[in-house]
């Protein structure tokens, strides 16, 4: 398997910590892409590259990065304006190399947006939004998966009050189909069986609570598993995610972020990973953020991190898998 191309994500982040500590000699191959002075100081050796191909080798001696110009020291829990362009072109390189063949897939470590916004203009409100543009403007959904549970929020990075008018019926298909697809593809589930969170309390409690559910979100679940889509509700999201609820499903799929986020961070926020679907590459990510209140503290938890970039070569092995038969 080629090496994982891992972005550093914001320098004043835990994203050098948590890649420099989910590394192990014996493990999945891969290098991160920064400034090889920021992943120092984490307990392991830093073995800078000129180019992935030196990454396997690497492997043996320490964690592999490539170098890339991100000036300057890192200043835990201050970001500066003067990294952000090298944070962003180093999402931009991993998916290059990733496209060009010289990587398996990319693992994102985590970025502030508003750092980045400031910094460098990124004109995306996260990762997920950069990606799709950079995967040629490709409709994709964020997926946050774990052994616990696996949910899409139809709405991301938007503001709330902005939600009913950003959910359409085209916006939820496209996200529904997504979805099974991805689960499908990437999950090995072959009759993907898809639960569908009202947007209003107790899913519109018959228009008492609001219209949505009836107006168009239940036809088009309706219409949806006529074209043969296992999908169940609109439902009540506060009881969609109890232990036994979620035997009922393969993912969920929600109205707004808060409403798909909330359960799996509070299930599994150790083990989730961030996986974005209906790109033409492979992407995770560990599910949580920069945390600038931790940073620089040798405090962080690998373990999500170890879990995307686990993901990711799981993805890559089963689309070889599926290439050969
Ligand atoms: N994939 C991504 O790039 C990504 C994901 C989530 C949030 N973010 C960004 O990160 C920034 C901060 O977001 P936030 O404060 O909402 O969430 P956060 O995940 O950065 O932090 C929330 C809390 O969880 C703790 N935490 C997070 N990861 C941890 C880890 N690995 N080990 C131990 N504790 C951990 C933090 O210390 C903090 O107390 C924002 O700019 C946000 O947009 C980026
Ligand atoms: N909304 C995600 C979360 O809270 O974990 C995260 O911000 C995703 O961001 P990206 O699009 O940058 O992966």
């Amino acid at each position: 398997m080629l090496p994982l191309a891992v972005s550093c994500g914001e320098t004043a982040g835990i994203g050098p910590e948590i890649i420099a500590r989910s590394y192990s000699a014996d493990g999945t191959p891969r290098f991160a892409i920064g400034n090889p002075t920021h992943f120092e100081g984490f307990g392991v050796s830093v073995v800078p590259i000129d180019t992935p191909a030196e990454a396997r080798a690497a492997m043996t001696k320490g964690l592999p990065v490539l170098v890339h110009d991100i000036p300057g020291p890192a200043t835990p829990g201050t970001p500066q304006a003067a990294q952000a362009p090298g944070v962003v072109s180093a999402i931009a390189r991993a998916v290059e190399l990733t496209q060009s063949g010289a990587a398996s897939a990319v693992v994102t470590a985590p970025i502030h947006k508003k750092a980045l916004q400031d910094g460098a203009g990124f004109a995306y409100p996260g990762h997920t939004e950069y990606l799709a543009a950079l995967g040629g403007n490709v409709d994709v959904v964020m997926m946050l998966a774990s052994d616990a549970l696996r949910v899409v929020p139809a709405t991301i990075h938007i503001a709330l009050s902005e939600v009913p008018t950003a959910l359409t019926a085209d916006l939820l298909e496209q996200v529904i189909r997504t979805t099974a697809k991805g689960l499908t593809s990437d999950f090995g589930i072959t009759a993907p069986r898809i639960a569908i969170a009202g947007l209003n309390p107790h899913a519109g409690e018959g228009g008492a609570m609001g219209h949505e559910e009836l107006d168009w979100i239940t036809p088009l679940i309706e219409r949806l598993r006529a074209d043969g889509l296992d999908l169940t509700g609109p439902s009540s999201a506060d009881t969609m995610f109890h232990a036994r609820a979620r035997q009922g499903y393969d993912a969920a799929v929600c109205m707004y972020h808060d409403q798909a986020l909330i359960p799996i961070k509070t299930l599994d926020f150790d083990r989730g990973v961030n996986v974005t679907l209906g790109l033409p590459f492979i992407r995770t990510s560990p599910d949580h953020g920069t945390a600038f209140d931790i940073a620089g503290k040798g405090i962080a938890n690998p373990t999500s991190m170890a879990a995307a970039i686990d993901m990711a070569a799981q993805m890559v092995a089963r689309r070889a898998a599926a290439k050969v038969a």
